[in-house]
């Protein structure tokens, strides 16, 4: 069998914040072109781990490999973002074109078709021109999608993004998954949910910081909730 190429190899990648360590000598390959679901409970470490794949949160010890060519593009969780910035949903996804252009330069035709079809895809074109503390929380979830997929990076990590969504839209965004994989992106994700979980490729479940159990979703949620050695 042919080995199956890899986005990202950590190794021995043990992070937190200050003394307090969050994840424990991490050690996985998330495979390239593929859907990951990380799943473990509220604070085993998730996000902290999105963020270290995202390469904006340093390591305290270990490596990341990496064999992705662009940016990653890190759609935080909802909570995660201010509700009330006074910015526009378009302004709000045009800002995922900074990756290619920096903050000051101006948008180009290209951005510009790039913004608008992201705005489509996400179903909220005709919020574009409203601002973002005006939106209900399931509106600004997609905004902050949109902003992600704008970036066209190879590599997308989204840390729950489903989360308090209506039942259609988690749909939705799981089918989304689904297409932006097929066109060759690795896509990362932080779920609590197994239907996603079993959605998706390849599945990592973190226990305390530690992957206690990875590989196909079924399998490895198998696993969840059995002792581990
Ligand atoms: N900025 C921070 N400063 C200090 N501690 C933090 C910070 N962010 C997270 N932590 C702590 O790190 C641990 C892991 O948090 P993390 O957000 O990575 O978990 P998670 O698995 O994503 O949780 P959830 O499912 O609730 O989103 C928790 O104990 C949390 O309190």
């Amino acid at each position: 069998m042919k080995p199956q190429p890899t986005a990202v190899q950590l190794s021995a990648v043990s992070a937190g914040y200050g003394p307090h360590l969050v994840l424990d000598e991490v050690h996985t390959a998330l495979p390239a072109g593929r859907t990951t679901a990380l799943v473990g409970a509220n604070g085993s470490g998730k996000s902290t781990l999105l963020a270290v794949v995202a390469g904006v949160h340093d390591p305290a010890s270990g490596t990341v490999h990496r064999h992705h060519r662009h940016r990653p593009a890190l759609v935080l969780q909802r909570s995660a973002v201010p509700d009330a910035l006074p910015v526009t949903v378009r302004d709000t996804v045009a800002m995922g074109r900074w990756a290619h252009r920096g903050p000051w330069r101006r948008l180009t035709a290209h951005d510009r078709a790039v913004v608008d079809a992201c705005l489509r895809r996400l179903g909220i074109a005709r919020l574009a021109g409203r601002r973002l503390d005006e939106l209900s929380g399931g509106q600004r979830q997609r905004a902050l999608l949109a902003q992600g997929l704008a970036q066209e990076s190879d590599l997308l990590l989204l840390d729950e993004p489903a989360t308090g969504l209506d039942a259609a839209a988690q749909e939705a965004i799981l089918d989304l998954i689904d297409e932006v994989r097929a066109e060759g992106t690795t896509v990362v994700h932080a779920t609590h949910d197994p239907h996603a979980a079993r959605r998706a490729d390849h599945c990592l479940v973190l226990t305390a910081g530690r992957i206690t159990a990875e590989g196909a979703p079924a399998e490895a949620l198998e696993a969840v909730g059995r002792p581990h050695p």
